[in-house]
């Protein structure tokens, strides 16, 4: 059985996607395990634990899962081998609907952020109590009348606590993106048939034009980004690390080709694999 490491506990929006996951692998079962990080969902993967691990990336509007980055460019043994968007809707669980009453709002800090608006609105008053996931929230609801949870409905059925309200995130088409990591696989450069590669490199100097060399590569060759983003290197204040995702076109010849030239345009480049984005349905 290929094992699937996920943020648990059950009821999370990345067990919803690894179960939307395991049912189009179909003929390749699963066996979904539950983890209560997702960087401990990474190392897990990395130190041979488990032989996949499914990974918020990126959501609409509160952007990159950023313990997602670091932990890949950190692990340095992972590869990416498919992407996929599941939509995402928050609903506030709690034992009251009287949300006077309500010291504390517990949930996982994108989820948090994705319901700014509503949580001003209608609980200004209340504690945001970040926790490890959407799910894990809801066992103090189950706990105590005075606190609520947001988490999806699908979570407040399976551990039975009442939706007070739903569709409460601020922007009504709320997306996330997941990725399916494995152990490294060849050079993760890409494929017929692969549709992004996502890499990330350091500079070779701090000075003036160094970033727009590297990213003349691409110019040069008519690739388009579709998502370039600086990280803290953590080595010094002001030195940072680009992630990019590229769009392969139905070129992955020239792509290659790029990489070639990024190695040596860089001083570390990771390539952190090259993939399709899948089409789970709803
Ligand atoms: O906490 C969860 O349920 C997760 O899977 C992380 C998450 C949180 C909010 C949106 C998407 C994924």
């Amino acid at each position: 059985m290929v094992k699937l490491g996920y943020l648990g506990p059950v009821g999370t929006y990345s067990e919803e996607a690894a179960q939307s996951y395991a049912q189009w692998r179909q003929v390749k079962p699963l066996t979904l395990i539950p983890l209560t990080t997702i960087a401990g969902c990474l190392e897990a993967l990395a130190a041979g634990e488990l032989d996949l691990a499914l990974v918020p990336s990126e959501n609409s509007v509160e952007g990159s899962v950023n313990i997602t980055l670091d932990s890949l460019w950190r692990l340095d043994t992972l590869h990416i081998q498919h992407a996929f968007i599941r939509p995402i809707v928050h609903a506030f669980i709690a034992q009251t609907a009287d949300l006077a009453q309500i010291e504390a709002v517990y949930s996982h800090p994108q989820a948090l952020g994705q319901c700014q608006r509503w949580l001003q609105v209608h609980l200004p008053h209340a504690r945001q109590c970040p926790v490890t996931s959407t799910a894990e929230g809801l066992q103090y609801v189950a706990q105590s009348k005075r606190v609520g949870a947001i988490a999806s409905v699908r979570a407040a059925q399976l551990h039975q606590l009442p939706i007070v309200a739903t569709e409460i995130q601020d922007i009504s088409d709320n997306c996330t993106r997941f990725w399916v990591v494995s152990r490294q696989q060849g050079e993760g450069w890409p494929q017929p048939g692969d549709t992004h590669t996502s890499i990330a490199f350091s500079l070779k100097a701090n000075a003036p034009g160094a970033l727009l060399k590297v990213l003349q590569l691409f110019s040069d060759r008519q690739i388009n980004l579709s998502r370039i983003e600086s990280r803290p290197s953590k080595r010094a204040l002001g030195d940072y690390l680009f992630f990019v995702d590229l769009e392969v076109n139905g070129r992955p010849d020239v792509v290659a080709d790029c990489l070639l030239a990024l190695k040596d345009a860089t001083d570390v480049l990771k390539v952190f694999g090259s993939y399709q984005f899948l089409d789970l349905g709803e």
